[in-house]
């Protein structure tokens, strides 16, 4: 969180009490007004404060805890003396406008309003999100830094909806105290007025009871549903907007399911009342005919009605069989609809999950080329590509470039110009939309996929190692690899000296993704990784952007020695002036091409960025 709009909000609520006051001792005036007047001051600071925010700010407007923290500022000091007004226990009407002390007890207790105010309504969303987190790490999805993160916020938010629940309940408690006193007190100077002959009607012990125990139980219920009221409310409004940033799907199907259930439910309530009322009908029926009928057996005998009270008391006990019938029937009824459209939600919250497991990849599926020997040469002939979440946006553009095999080719130029997508296409992470990317002269989507990776690998910028030791990380995904391989791809990639230095060598532990070696020595051992694997074309993605220029230039001659086309993208033109070729792009396409000397002699773009960046 940003903290300086927030100084300044309270340094602006600070100044304005400051101008109040000073109006109010130069016009003479000996109040502010009242609650009024405490209103109208509050209003206008809000308005004050939004203006001034638009003011330097433009049209953004100010983020929601700031909005929050504004109107707090202006207008829980005004509240709070209405409700105390409101509640009889102090009339601010007398007094002439609220201290510094009572100024500053507001502005704290906004900072701490608006903080716990987060806290709290955050709490039901976020502490399953950071348990979630927690979770995913012990499952290993997340490294420790993250889990260390995500556990720390999971406690900052577990302790803040603690206290917060605390002081929460600590006010209501305290509201309920005071709202039972009040209407105790209101109540009793009312029974104080009344005529004599309300007491001869009402008998004292009832009187004290309404005045205690009911004033009592009718506090506690208005207390609590209030506050179940205003923490349902906030509740349900946020867990909406969580769920809904999470997947609007996902919740539409939930309130669907939700709303769903609720009609149901009403309607078979509707049911049962009504059936029950019938039943209930039907038993007095029963009872009154057969008091009726036995109370008056000689009326009935002598009128030789038994048969015809029979059929009636049949009747009667049919129709209750009937309801009861109907009751039994609706009963499952009810509950299998009710299952049915959980399940029916279910199924189609499933489906979502399953058309991602079911979707078939755009990208051209890999052929089986696997020839034995490579020689490395690379070709983008009128390359056009998008990427697919931006697909009307061409980053490169019938782009044509050559690679020579076994040689040392370097792409430059300035920062979104295309060179890390020339990458991705190359490592066959996007397919191009036109043109094609040969290797060999043939196109990439011809070789097998295993094979490809294994012969055109890439060392990223921030290459990711992997906790255990040196050894392991050079060999990683590799079955078969023996310590003299790593020892000739460590030598290549100019670690081994740092790693015989190292106490264990090959076994030193590198630690959690590798903190325990600095930047630069996780490029070397990210390289030597990528030269275990006997690749023909190296791809150094700014890889070498930590180490020493003597050592890049050391790694890519032992790599060049090898016979492997090695392709370097860098920032730094200091480090590429060793290649066989130099290619700068800009806009997504090739601006010039040469080595370094016909670059620079050319006197464009290259000649341009080489001596800005030595001057
Ligand atoms: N995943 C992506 N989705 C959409 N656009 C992207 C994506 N990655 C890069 N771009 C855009 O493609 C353009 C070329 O980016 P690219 O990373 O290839 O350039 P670059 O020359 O490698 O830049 P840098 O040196 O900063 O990495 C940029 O405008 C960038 O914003």
């Amino acid at each position: 969180m940003r903290w300086k709009p927030y100084v300044c909000v309270l340094l602006g609520d600070t100044l304005l009490w400051l101008l109040l006051y000073c109006e109010l001792l130069l016009l003479q005036c000996s109040s502010c007004g009242g609650l009024p007047g405490l209103w109208a001051f509050g209003l206008f600071k809000w308005t004050f404060m939004l203006l001034a925010w638009t003011v330097f700010n433009g049209d953004k407007p100010p983020g929601p805890v700031l909005h929050r923290f504004v109107v707090l500022l202006c207008l829980l000091l005004p509240a709070f003396e209405s409700v105390r007004t409101a509640s009889g226990y102090w009339t601010f009407e007398g007094r002439p406008v609220p201290g510094p002390g009572t100024v500053l007890l507001a502005q704290l207790s906004s900072i701490a309003a608006c903080a716990l105010w987060d806290m709290e309504l955050t709490r039901d969303v976020l502490i399953p999100k950071y348990q979630g987190s927690v979770l995913g790490m012990l499952r290993g999805q997340l490294y420790q830094t993250h889990y260390l993160k995500e556990l720390g916020g999971l406690a900052l938010v577990s302790l803040g909806s603690s206290l917060f629940t605390g002081l929460r309940g600590g006010t209501f408690m305290w509201i309920l105290a005071r709202l039972n006193q009040r209407v105790k007190s209101l109540l009793y100077s009312s029974l104080l007025k009344q005529d004599i002959h309300f007491f001869e009607e009402n008998k004292p012990g009832s009187l004290a009871s309404r005045l205690h125990s009911d004033v009592d139980a009718m506090g506690r219920t208005v207390v609590m549903n209030c506050n179940l009221l205003a923490r349902s409310t906030l509740k349900i409004a946020l867990m909406l907007m969580m769920t809904l940033w999470l997947s609007w799907q996902l919740t539409l199907l939930v309130v669907v399911e939700m709303r769903l259930q609720i009609v149901l439910q009403s309607r078979y309530n509707e049911y049962r009342k009504e059936v029950k009322e019938q039943v209930l009908d039907c038993e007095a029926e029963i009872n009154r005919l057969a008091s009726q009928t036995l109370g008056n057996i000689r009326v009935v005998r002598s009128c030789r009605a038994e048969r015809y009270e029979a059929t009636e008391y049949d009747r009667v006990l049919n129709h209750m069989r009937d309801i009861k019938r109907r009751k039994g029937i609706y009963s499952p009824v009810f509950l299998l609809v009710r299952r049915l459209l959980s399940v029916g939600i279910r199924v189609l919250i499933l489906h979502t999950v399953f058309s991602y497991l079911d979707r078939t990849p755009t990208g051209t599926l890999a052929g089986d080329l696997a020839p034995h020997t490579l020689e490395g040469k690379i070709s983008f002939r009128n390359v056009t590509f998008a990427y697919p979440s931006a697909p009307d946006r061409h980053v490169l553009q019938s782009l044509s470039m050559e690679l020579p095999a076994g040689k040392m080719t370097a792409i430059v130029g300035p920062s979104g110009g295309g060179k890390t997508s020339c990458v991705s296409l190359l490592k066959r992470l996007y397919e191009p939309q036109g043109g094609q990317v040969l290797l060999d002269g043939e196109p990439l989507h011809s070789y097998q996929y295993k094979y490809l990776h294994q012969k055109v690998t890439l060392v990223p910028q921030n290459p990711q190692l992997f906790s255990g030791s040196v050894g392991s990380n050079i060999a990683y995904g590799l079955e078969n690899c023996t310590r003299g391989m790593m020892e000739e791809a460590a030598a290549r990639a100019s670690a081994s000296g740092f790693i015989e230095s190292l106490e264990q060598k090959y076994d030193t532990e590198v630690g959690e993704c590798g903190v325990r070696l600095g930047e630069g020595l996780k490029q070397c051992v990210a390289i030597a990784r990528a030269l275990v694997r006997r690749p023909q074309v190296i791809i150094l993605d700014e890889a070498t952007s930590h180490m020493d220029a003597n050592i890049q230039h050391a790694v890519a001659q032992k790599v060049l020695v090898q016979g492997v086309t090695l392709l370097v993208v860098a920032h730094q033109l200091k480090t590429v002036e060793q290649a066989d070729h130099i290619i700068f792009m800009d806009g997504g396409a090739v601006l010039e091409q040469g080595t370094h000397q016909e670059l620079m002699e050319r006197r464009g773009r290259y000649q341009r960025s080489y001596q800005g960046a030595f001057p």
